[in-house]
């Protein structure tokens, strides 16, 4: 194994990224001279559910495909789905066989943590909510995690190394540790060094639940940072958590109490978008770890749809190349490819890969702003 048991981008791109049942099928073909002309689709449901995901995942995918032999046409990323194709491939088989298994894991679980991550958006669209779930997955990971949780609309992400990969700057405020580094009760010293020694253009949130009660550790820590504190952050621990939105009002009440300037306040620790409905009249931001990065990946299958030009497909599956459409009213519809649509609907497949180049350009912002426009339209998430 590699030190961290990575499986590497060549190998990916080899095709090596497979289940050994692809390889053993060309050589089958292969042995017996055989490799039709296919068109194969990705799904997840075949007719529409009502249960909406997001699709993430597909410059990984027009990655991966880019230079074989083959068409693909794909709906763009940041498209709500509930039903019929995300991606169609067109080629001869062996061409592309060997790929399906990374290409589904690129899909699956990209879709599934933005799908989350804009379930979260739209529980607390005012809301600052940044996603601080990369620590729960491998980190081989991170990149893919914090780009979908972006496409999902969040505001921002904690792992430093996938800024790096995306162009955009990490976010955070101070772990626990800090305090426990200082000592029990010395948490003025915490927030002070932070003070002194971060990037003035960090913002100065005080971590306010380490050792005591979260009025107490708020109080202190605008007495010692004065106006250099933007906010606090409570992160209180489950087994005292009690009625986390008291606790939060609480802390407000008393700033106001003693005529303190109003800061923001910043909540996080296992929250999700039913907490986010709950909490987010009284909180300015959260964070959000878990319930994005941990979402179980979507159920994506690749299915040979014709075989040279004709319907076919296993039982359970649509034959034929398939047209998804988005209709005024928010729904989503699959119809055969050529056949009339419904009336006014828009045609969601676009060209995604032409005899092996990609002619589509990716971007994270485009995509998050079509989905929350999305989610307007189908009503994903709202309440
Ligand atoms: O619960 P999640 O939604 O997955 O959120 C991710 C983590 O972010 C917070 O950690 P914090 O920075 O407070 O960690 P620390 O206790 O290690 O300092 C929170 O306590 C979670 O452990």
């Amino acid at each position: 194994m590699t030190e961290f048991d990575i499986v590497g981008a060549d190998a990916i791109r080899e095709g090596r990224a497979t289940d050994a049942y692809f390889l053993r099928t060309e050589e089958a073909l292969r042995g017996a001279d055989r490799n039709p002309h296919v068109a194969c689709e990705v799904t997840a449901d075949q007719f529409p559910t009502g249960e909406f995901e997001l699709l993430a995942g597909l410059q990984n995918a027009a990655n991966l495909l880019e230079g074989l032999p083959i068409d693909a046409d794909a709906i763009p990323e940041g498209t709500l789905f509930d039903g019929g194709p995300v991606l169609r491939i067109e080629g001869n088989y062996l061409d592309f066989a060997r790929y399906e298994s990374a290409l589904l894991g690129f899909l699956s679980h990209a879709s599934a943590v933005a799908t989350a991550a804009l379930e979260v958006r739209r529980a607390a669209p005012d809301s600052n909510v940044l996603s601080f779930g990369a620590r729960h997955v491998h980190p081989a990971l991170g990149g893919m995690i914090e780009r979908s949780a972006l496409v999902g609309g969040l505001d921002g992400f904690s792992n430093v190394a996938a800024g790096d990969l995306l162009g955009k700057e990490a976010s955070g405020t101070m772990p626990h540790a800090l305090s426990i580094c200082f000592g029990r009760g010395n948490q003025e010293r915490a927030w002070r060094a932070f003070d002194d020694a971060v990037d003035e253009s960090v913002p100065r949130i005080a971590l306010c639940d380490t050792y005591s009660d979260e009025v107490d550790e708020v109080l202190r820590a605008v007495e010692t940072l004065g106006d250099d504190l933007d906010g606090v952050r409570l992160d209180t621990t489950g087994s005292r958590r009690g009625d986390f939105r008291h606790i939060v009002r609480e802390v407000t009440w008393e700033l106001a109490a003693r005529d303190l300037p109003e800061i923001d306040v910043f909540l996080s620790g296992g929250l999700g978008p039913a907490d986010l409905r709950d909490l987010r009249d009284v909180a300015d931001g959260f964070g959000v770890g878990g319930y994005v990065s941990n979402a179980d990946p979507v159920d994506f299958a690749l299915d040979i749809v014709e075989v040279d030009a004709e319907p076919a497909a296993k039982r359970g599956k649509l034959s034929g190349t398939k047209e998804v459409y988005r209709t005024d009213d928010g729904g989503h519809h699959v119809g055969l490819r050529g056949r009339e649509g419904p009336e006014n609907g828009e045609s969601l497949m676009e060209p995604l890969i032409r005899d092996g180049e990609v002619v589509r350009e990716f971007g994270v912002d485009a995509a998050a702003k079509r989905a929350l426009a999305d989610a307007g339209r189908t009503g994903f998430g709202a309440e």
